[in-house]
C-alpha cells in the first residue's frame, strides 16, 4: 500500500482568514495530483487565523463547519485527502484548537481537538482541552493525527502506535526558537513508535515570534524523507507501508513491552 503525503508549510496572516484560505487554493492550484497513489495534504495548526486567541468569539468556526465545507471543496476539486491543519473552533463548551480529516468526496471523517494545551502561548486561557485521540482509516491505513505540543508527550502518541497506527500526522506553529526540539522529538516518536510522522509547521514571523519552518516526513526507522526549508513550500513523498510492518517484525518492540512493571514504578 501506497500513500503520497504533502505537506504545504505556508505562513499564516494573523486572523485574516480570507487571506489564509486564498494561499491554501493558490498553493492547491500548483498542486500535481498523481492518479495511482492516494494523496494527503497536511497545512499547519491554526492556518485560519494563526494565534488571534483573544478575538476567538469573533473569529472561531462553529464546530468547523465552514472550515470542512472549505476543506472539502478543495478535496473534492483536486481528489486529495486533508488531514489536521487546525483551526480555531466554537462548540457549546467553549472553544477549541481542532483539526480535521477529510476525504476526496468531501466528507469530514474525524476530527481531533489538542489535547495538551500550550500555556507559553496562552491556550490554557482561551481554549478547552480535546478529550480524546483522532484514529482514522485513510485508504486502508491506519492514520491518526496529532497537534504541535502533543508531540512532547510520548505517552500519548505511545497510545496511538499500540491502537496499529502506522502514519502519524502533526500540524504545528512550532517558534524557530526551538526548532531542534522540534526535529528532535518528530523522529524519536518516530523511531520509537516506528510508524511515519508527517509533520508540517508553518514559517514567517507573527509578533516577535518567528516560526521555523522545517516541516517534515520521517520514516519509521527515523528516515528523513523530508524537510522543509525556512520559507513557504510544498513538499511530496511517497510512503510504502510495508516499511512500518517490516521494522515491526525486525525490532519487535511491542512485544517486548512490559507495562505491567511500568505502572509499579509510578506508585
Ligand atoms: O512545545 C513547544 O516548544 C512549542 C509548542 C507550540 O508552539 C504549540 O503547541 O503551539
Amino acid at each position: 500500500m501506497k500513500l503520497r503525503v504533502g505537506v504545504l508549510q505556508l505562513d499564516i496572516a494573523l486572523g485574516d482568514e480570507k487571506k489564509n484560505r486564498e494561499n491554501i487554493e493558490r498553493w492547491m492550484s500548483q498542486t500535481y495530483v498523481p492518479s495511482d497513489v492516494p494523496t494527503a495534504i497536511v497545512v499547519p495548526e491554526l492556518w485560519n487565523t494563526g494565534y488571534a486567541l483573544e478575538r476567538a468569539t469573533e473569529l472561531a468556526d462553529t464546530e468547523g463547519k465552514r472550515t470542512a465545507a472549505f476543506l472539502g471543496n478543495l478535496a473534492k476539486k483536486y481528489g486529495v485527502w486533508f488531514v489536521g491543519g487546525s483551526v480555531l473552533v466554537s462548540t457549546e463548551e467553549g472553544h477549541t484548537n481542532r483539526a480535521q480529516a477529510i476525504n476526496p468526496q468531501g466528507e469530514l471523517v474525524a476530527w481531533y481537538d489538542k489535547v495538551h494545551l500550550f500555556r507559553l502561548m496562552d491556550e490554557d486561557k482561551y481554549l478547552l482541552s480535546g478529550k480524546k485521540d483522532c484514529l482514522f482509516d485513510l485508504e486502508g491505513i491506519k492514520a491518526g493525527c496529532v497537534i504541535c505540543y502533543d508531540i512532547r508527550f510520548c505517552e500519548w502518541l505511545r497510545t496511538y502506535a499500540l491502537r496499529g497506527t502506522e502514519v502519524l500526522f502533526v500540524s504545528a506553529e512550532w517558534p524557530s526558537s526551538r526548532v531542534d526540539h522540534w526535529k528532535t522529538l518528530l523522529r524519536a516518536r518516530a523511531i520509537e513508535n516506528q510508524m511515519y510522522v508527517v509533520a508540517c509547521n508553518r514559517c514567517g514571523t507573527t509578533g516577535n515570534t518567528h516560526f521555523a519552518g522545517g516541516s517534515m516526513v520521517i520514516g519509521p526507522k527515523g528516515e528523513i524523507l523530508f524537510e522543509g526549508s525556512e520559507g513557504e513550500e510544498a513538499g511530496f513523498v511517497t510512503l510504502n507501508l510495508k516499511a512500518v510492518s517490516e521494522i515491526r517484525k525486525f525490532i519487535t518492540v511491542f512485544n517486548d513491552r512490559v507495562p505491567e512493571i511500568y505502572d509499579t514504578q509510578t506508585k
